[in-house]
């Protein structure tokens, strides 16, 4: 091949990255060595899941992501700029617990970041409704938390990380306290959002089942400090449904990822 043909190619592959972390260490003030080195590309539009022991570092290697905390050695890039970005500009956080304001409406929690950015009311209450709409709650948004079922909660919150149009969506383990059925049905809406928004989705989770679901590569992570312990393409038909949940290939793939995972337990159950 010549350099002609060649140069453009690297160009396109070096583009197309949404975040890169190379050789990112990360030690918190008390000495506790939480991740790294750590290095991880992840293309834009891509859905990729952390899987990983308790105490792994992902969470550590979200907040580092997004601009939360900072590593203390080794790069954090995202798409074209250097260091990291932060939330409202260019990045959604969803995080594990929805983290509600209780003494306002849906729509006003919804619309919390836009109000921060100086976004004009009337603007951000549209974005907000949009937004709401987006992940299925258009008739709540004059409810108040307390209102809600748990996973009415989690969408809000999500609606919240959607509603500045975010490139990078970053999620700690945004299901893991609701009921199974209602995690099937968030995961089916999430698979669905993110094929209709475009977005990068970078997913925490503990669970084999939910990471195989949900990603187009799970990255299986070490025990503390957290580095990459395998990284594992999910290849199937699209759009996933229950059929696929259902899958000899969905088994196999649970199976592939609960061995790599193995190393990184000692004795506890991987799923
Ligand atoms: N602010 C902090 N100061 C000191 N230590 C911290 C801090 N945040 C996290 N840690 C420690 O760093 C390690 C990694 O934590 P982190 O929350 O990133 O792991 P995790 O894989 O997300 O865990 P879990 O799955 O239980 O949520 C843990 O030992 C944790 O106690």
């Amino acid at each position: 091949m010549s350099d002609a043909k060649t140069t453009p190619t690297v160009e396109a592959s070096l583009t197309a990255l949404a975040v890169s972390l190379r050789g990112v260490t990360k030690t918190y003030d008390n000495g506790v060595m939480a991740l790294g080195p750590f290095d991880l590309a992840v293309r834009k539009g891509e859905f990729i899941s952390l899987l990983g022991p308790s105490g792994c570092g992902k969470s550590t290697a979200l907040r580092l992501i997004a601009g939360l905390s900072a590593a203390s050695s080794g790069t954090v890039r995202m798409s074209r700029h250097e260091g990291p970005a932060q939330i409202g500009h260019g990045i959604g956080f969803v995080f594990q617990e929805p983290t509600l304001m209780p003494w306002t409406s849906v729509r006003e929690n919804v619309r919390l970041p836009l109000k921060l950015g100086g976004i004009p009311k009337a603007e951000g209450r549209a974005r907000a409704d949009a937004a709401l709409a987006s992940v299925g709650l258009a008739d709540f948004a004059n409810a108040f938390p307390r209102e809600l079922s748990g996973g009415m909660k989690m969408r809000v919150s999500l609606a919240r990380a959607l509603v500045t149009d975010p490139d990078i969506l970053l999620m700690d383990e945004p299901f893991a306290a609701l009921d199974e059925i209602t995690r099937f049905r968030l995961n089916n809406d999430l698979l669905a959002l993110w094929r209709s928004l475009g977005k990068t989705v970078i997913f925490v989770t503990h669970s084999v089942f939910e990471s195989v679901y949900l990603s187009q590569r799970v990255v299986v992570m070490t025990a503390r400090p957290g580095r990459i312990q395998a990284d594992i393409r999910i290849e199937t038909v699209e759009p996933r449904g229950e059929e696929f949940r259902t899958s000899a290939a969905y088994s196999d793939y649970c199976r592939k990822v609960s061995a790599a995972l193995a190393p990184s337990y000692s004795g506890q159950s991987m799923l």
